[in-house]
């Protein structure tokens, strides 16, 4: 999975495909390098971002969202605004990537559901609790985000779990859910990770984001290597190979 920030504040590539030429042209590269899944996110949901408006997120999105989708590759689009995800859902989108798992806007699961499109549920908190069990919390978050799904009518097969590396943890639990990350199969569904770039590769190596390349390939081959089936990265090409070569180990098609 790709990342396409139409963001002036991304927290590692901010402002550098805002324009919409420029984002078309990184989505076609990322397509060239081998992207199964574009995602575009039109709203920075780094720690302390300043809340964007539906109506700004959309201003991003629009003169972006349906040229890419004309590029061929399937594009998820990275909001929790039902709105937003309405929207893009419209112009031919076929993902809704909810960084809050379908549990901060209450329309989201029906808009959802009615687009017939899947959805990547991401564990989030509103603040990291160094004293919690994050397995345990991100369990009851899945329950409740699957619970929201089905009653909404959400084909199983078209949800997938995230547990939100980056997201209302503390750098320690980050590391605790990636070690752990097989136990999280026992939801019965496909997970995703996306740690690239973020602080936690920081905190180990000392590097700023532009340099932290080689820290997300170590921990994204680990989290397949765990069983992750979808990577959301920033660099494609080479987080491509890493599955590549990760595939013909487990001898999996990817
Ligand atoms: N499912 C999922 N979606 C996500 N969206 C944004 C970010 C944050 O990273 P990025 O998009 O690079 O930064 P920003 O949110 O500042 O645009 N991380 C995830 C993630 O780990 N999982």
């Amino acid at each position: 999975m790709g990342i396409l920030n139409v963001t002036p504040d991304s927290f590692s590539d901010g402002g550098r495909h805002d324009a919409p030429a420029a984002a078309l042209d990184h989505a076609r590269r990322m397509i060239a390098e081998g992207a199964d899944i574009l995602d575009i996110g039109g709203e920075s949901t780094r720690p302390g971002a300043p809340a964007v408006s539906a109506e700004e997120e959309w201003r991003r999105l629009a003169p972006v969202v349906e040229h890419v989708i004309a590029l061929g590759c399937p594009v998820s689009i990275d909001t929790y605004k039902a709105e937003t995800a309405r929207r893009a859902l419209a112009l031919g989108a076929s993902i809704v990537n909810d960084v809050w798992g379908l549990q901060r806007d209450p329309a989201m699961a029906d808009t959802v559901a009615e687009a017939g499109a899947a959805v990547v549920m991401m564990h989030n908190r509103e603040a990291a609790d160094a004293g919690l069990d994050i397995l345990a919390d991100i369990d009851r978050f899945f329950e409740n985000s699957m619970r929201l799904a089905e009653r909404a009518g959400i084909a199983r097969e078209r949800q997938v779990l995230d547990p939100g590396i980056g997201f209302g943890k503390t750098v320690d639990q980050n590391f605790q859910v990636l070690n752990r990350l097989e136990e999280l199969h026992k939801h019965g569904l496909p997970l995703l990770v996306g740690a690239s770039r973020k602080r936690m590769i920081g905190a180990v190596l000392g590097v700023e984001t532009d340099d932290r390349l080689y820290g997300s390939l170590a921990v994204h081959t680990i989290a397949m290597q765990k069983g992750a089936a979808i990577i959301r990265a920033h660099d494609v090409r080479p987080h491509k190979d890493a599955a590549r070569m990760a595939a013909a180990i487990f001898r999996e098609h990817v």
